[in-house]
């Protein structure tokens, strides 16, 4: 933590608009796949109310046996020297307090961050970061860390050992939960689950949902910042902060819940979404007529509108629908029969691109991968061909929302390329083919590859 950042230097600086805030812009002309920045973590934070060894981040209920706070697994024997000591000369803290609130410990870390003269300089960034903390009074995050962190902290009598003592109050408090909130990465812990990582420079990146970068964070919580696209000199470096699968409502809803702002990106802005029709429906008017028109959301109107006969229907009763069929898909998850039924329901009434048909999609291919490796299973040819189909599918879709590289195209793109390896090598075997077809399909395999 002693040196956070190793910016790839010359490759941005930071600017200042109405409404973006601060934002990074390119100062050179990046090339796809370029680096743009090398950061470690200020801090990473535990999520979902659980406690963390600080040093491997496993899942623990024990605690430092200095110190009696920072929460340290069985195996892991020390954590920061001189934050250790910090806590252990508090004489009077009230230990039992902050380790009965485990959300505290976030918080109680950012304050030792302030009260280290080394890493001083670190809080005083962060804290020049955005914190919408006046939107949040008083609403229901506010009363939720109100309770789970602000009272637990002030009652411990932590605040008394502090130098800088005299600037803490409640709403102190509560604006270092709000820093945490909007800037906050979420990375993944060793079990799968969710953590929170606080990188200041990648924090400054914009939001975009068809964003100019990829982020990516390694093993040790490294995070790397690359170009998945050519970028100008002048252009500003976006990050996209939510999941690219999502139609526009819910987008624009999780930005304006979480990060307080409304997005008005070219996808949001356009009601096809790039052409890529990830919300749209099928015409119920046009189907009929073989005219194949599309029903997409007008945000004048706030109905859904037929692109080609103008036909419109009531969003309330889309939304209801949608949500209705979201919650089937989450009942019948590990179930392959019945997530082809309600495929073959939603296939009727949605766009074939429809965000919740490729969530299907997903969930199948993911069920026919397990089949596929497991070797105790033989599975049939069809298997095959079919999670082909789908991957293929999927990728369609990502190709529109998706422009450069991504994690989650070359995710999909290995899925579809080791599937169809293993199928080939399957008829192959079978001998449905001979030697000289099984290298003319590998080669046009490779060739397809190469063309996305
Ligand atoms: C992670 S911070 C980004 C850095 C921030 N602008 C700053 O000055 O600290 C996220 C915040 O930046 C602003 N922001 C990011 N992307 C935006 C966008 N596309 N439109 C409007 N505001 C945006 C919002 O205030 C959001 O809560």
């Amino acid at each position: 933590m002693d040196d956070v950042g190793d910016t790839f230097n010359q490759t941005f600086k930071i600017e200042r608009n109405e409404t973006l805030g601060r934002h990074v812009v390119a100062t050179k002309n990046l090339k796809a796949g370029e680096s743009i920045l090398l950061e470690h973590p200020l801090l990473i934070i535990a999520s979902n109310n659980e406690s963390r060894c600080v040093n491997c981040f496993k899942l623990t209920e024990n605690h430092c046996k200095s110190c009696k706070i920072t929460p340290l697994c069985g195996k892991c024997q020390q954590h920061n020297q001189l934050e250790c000591e910090k806590l252990s000369s508090m004489r009077d803290l009230q230990t039992a307090e902050l380790v009965k609130y485990n959300e505290t410990y976030g918080i109680i870390k950012c304050l030792l961050i302030k009260e280290n003269a080394k890493t001083e300089k670190y809080f005083e960034q962060f804290m020049e970061a955005e914190s919408h903390l006046e939107q949040r009074r008083n609403t229901v995050i506010w009363r939720e860390h109100q309770r789970n962190i602000v009272e637990p902290i002030i009652k411990s009598g932590f605040i008394n050992y502090l130098r800088f003592a005299s600037i803490i109050n409640e709403d102190f408090l509560q604006l270092l939960c709000a820093l945490v909130d909007v800037n906050a990465f979420e990375i993944r812990a060793p079990d799968g689950h969710t953590m929170r990582g606080i990188y200041l420079q990648g924090a400054l990146l914009s939001h975009d949902c068809t964003a100019n970068t990829v982020v990516s964070i390694d093993d040790y919580y490294c995070m790397k910042i690359y170009a998945n696209q050519d970028i100008k000199c002048g252009q500003i470096i976006t990050n996209c902060y939510i999941n690219v699968l999502w139609g526009t409502e819910e987008r624009r809803r999780v930005l304006w819940e979480s990060k307080y702002f409304h997005c008005t990106c070219l996808r949001c802005s356009d009601p096809t979404e790039l052409n890529s029709h990830i919300s749209s429906l099928l015409c119920p008017k046009c189907s009929k007529r073989e005219l194949s028109g599309y029903l997409v959301k007008d945000a004048n109107i706030g109905n859904y509108r037929c692109l080609t006969c103008h036909y419109q229907k009531s969003a309330d009763e889309i939304d209801k629908y949608l949500k209705m069929m979201e919650m089937q898909i989450l009942k019948v998850q590990g179930n392959t029969s019945q997530l082809d039924e309600i495929l073959t329901s939603l296939i009727k009434r949605l766009h074939p691109h429809h965000y919740l048909i490729v969530d299907v999609k997903q969930n199948i291919a993911s069920l026919l991968r397990s089949i596929i490796n497991d070797v105790t299973l033989c599975p049939e040819i069809q298997v095959y061909t079919r999670k082909i189909e789908l991957c293929q599918s999927i990728l369609k879709v990502l190709k529109h929302i998706l422009p450069g590289i991504s994690r989650l195209k070359a995710i999909t793109m290995y899925e579809l390329a080791s599937t169809q390896a293993e199928y080939r090598r399957l008829v192959y075997q079978k001998k449905m083919i001979d030697k000289l077809e099984l290298k003319v399909s590998v080669v046009t395999l490779c060739k397809k590859l190469n063309q996305f």
